[in-house]
């Protein structure tokens, strides 16, 4: 797939832009600060609602505006359709899909699928274990809409959780209204144990699809650089032995929670499910050698190539799956060396669109000089 036309209105910086792209490979080259980022910014944001420099949609919206439009139309399988999101900070987000309004807006994420590459990625490797969740996760979604919706049920579920964890563990120093409280936590566990089965279910299951890419990828990455394997395991809040099964996931969860109950009512949060996982990234030998985790152990460059190994594995998965992601490479040629900034480009020249964003000329790749914008005073010229 490929984005044929941007068009973003009070998106960031921009008041009003149109870019018309190709397939293939396309470059923003312009100085620091003046819009590069935010367009690529905006792909990914139709992609999967979010945005990967921020956590909320605030900052997204032209300052003293109250609403952003990002439109792009999309080309699959020789067919354009137009995807629209109206981003309303503080009120409901909007979405249309050939100018039709569709039911819910979350029914817009993985029509257009991206992968990007960013400075930020080094946190993959080096971040808390929510920054590995949410690679996961957003891939899962991508892979699969659906699980959107299970995703936001999680939420809303460890929400309302850890908030009546918080009074039962009021009530039982004191407060009154114990008994109430630890029925109603039955309820929640229940609902915990049965969406958080469905994520950890799938989770698992997108590792062990993904670790054949993540080797391959690694070994491409680190060519000549690097003896070790790169490998990856999922690590759950509690002992899920072999069944991976949904049913026995909820039983195992079910479990946990009530040998942690103690606890939990102690702290007042949640401790128990995928929101406590971790995905233990780790470089070694191979075979029976000793492997070590990446974090608190690599060498920045091993970071980097594990970090851009990842984004690569995931790309590769979303591509077996039986479409092109679009391949999204934010100011990331500054980051590397030229023998890693050779291999990268020469892994992802294939791409059916890629999109690269760099503050000189110099920094894309020979094997990227595609189309080329000059970013200036928030405009957008085609200078090719
Ligand atoms: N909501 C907003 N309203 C107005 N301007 C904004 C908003 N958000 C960001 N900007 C401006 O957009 C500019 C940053 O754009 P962007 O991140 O795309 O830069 P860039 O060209 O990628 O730069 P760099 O090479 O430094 O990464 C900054 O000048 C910032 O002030």
């Amino acid at each position: 797939m490929y984005v044929s036309h941007l068009s973003l209105h009070d998106f960031r910086s921009y008041a009003d832009v149109d870019v018309v792209l190709e397939p293939g490979a396309t470059a923003f080259v312009g100085r620091n600060g003046q819009g590069k980022t935010n367009l690529v910014e905006a792909i990914d944001y139709l992609s999967r609602l979010s945005s990967h420099r921020v956590a909320t949609d605030a900052p997204l919206v032209r300052a003293d505006t109250d609403q952003a439009v990002v439109r792009a139309a999309v080309v699959k399988d020789g067919r354009t359709a137009v995807l629209e999101v109206e981003i309303n900070p503080g009120r409901a987000n909007r979405a249309r899909v050939n100018k039709s309004p569709l039911p819910k807006t979350r029914d817009l994420v993985g029509l257009v699928r991206t992968v990007v590459f960013s400075p930020e990625d080094l946190a993959l490797v080096k971040g808390d274990p929510a920054e590995r969740r949410r690679f996961l996760d957003d891939l899962l979604v991508l892979r699969t809409p659906r699980l959107a919706g299970v995703r936001a049920d999680y939420e809303r579920v460890l929400r309302q959780r850890n908030s009546l964890l918080k009074t039962a563990g009021h009530a039982r120093r004191g407060g009154g209204g114990q008994e109430s409280a630890l029925s109603t936590l039955e309820v929640w566990n229940s609902h915990l144990a049965r969406v958080g089965a469905e994520i950890l279910a799938e989770r698992l299951a997108l590792v062990e699809d993904l670790r054949p890419y993540l080797g391959n990828a690694y070994a491409t990455v680190a060519r000549g650089a690097s003896q070790d394997d790169a490998a990856m395991d999922y690590k759950p809040s509690f002992e899920i032995g072999d069944e991976r099964e949904r049913a026995a996931l909820t039983e195992g969860l079910l479990v946990a929670l009530a040998e942690r109950r103690q606890d939990e009512l102690d702290r007042g949060i949640s401790l128990v499910g995928p929101h406590r996982d971790d995905l233990v990234l780790s470089l070694g030998p191979g075979g029976e050698g000793a492997r070590l985790p990446v974090r608190g152990y690599a060498s920045h460059g091993e970071s980097w190539s594990y970090a851009l190994a990842l984004r690569l594995a995931a790309y590769d998965l979303l591509r077996a799956d039986g479409d092109d992601p679009i391949l999204i490479l934010d100011d990331v040629f500054a980051e590397l060396d030229a023998e890693r900034r050779g291999q990268l480009a020469e892994l992802v020249a294939g791409a059916e669109q890629v999109l690269v964003t760099a503050a000189v000329d110099d920094d894309v790749p020979e094997k990227l000089a595609g189309v080329r914008f000059r970013v200036a005073g928030g405009e957008v010229t085609r200078v090719d």
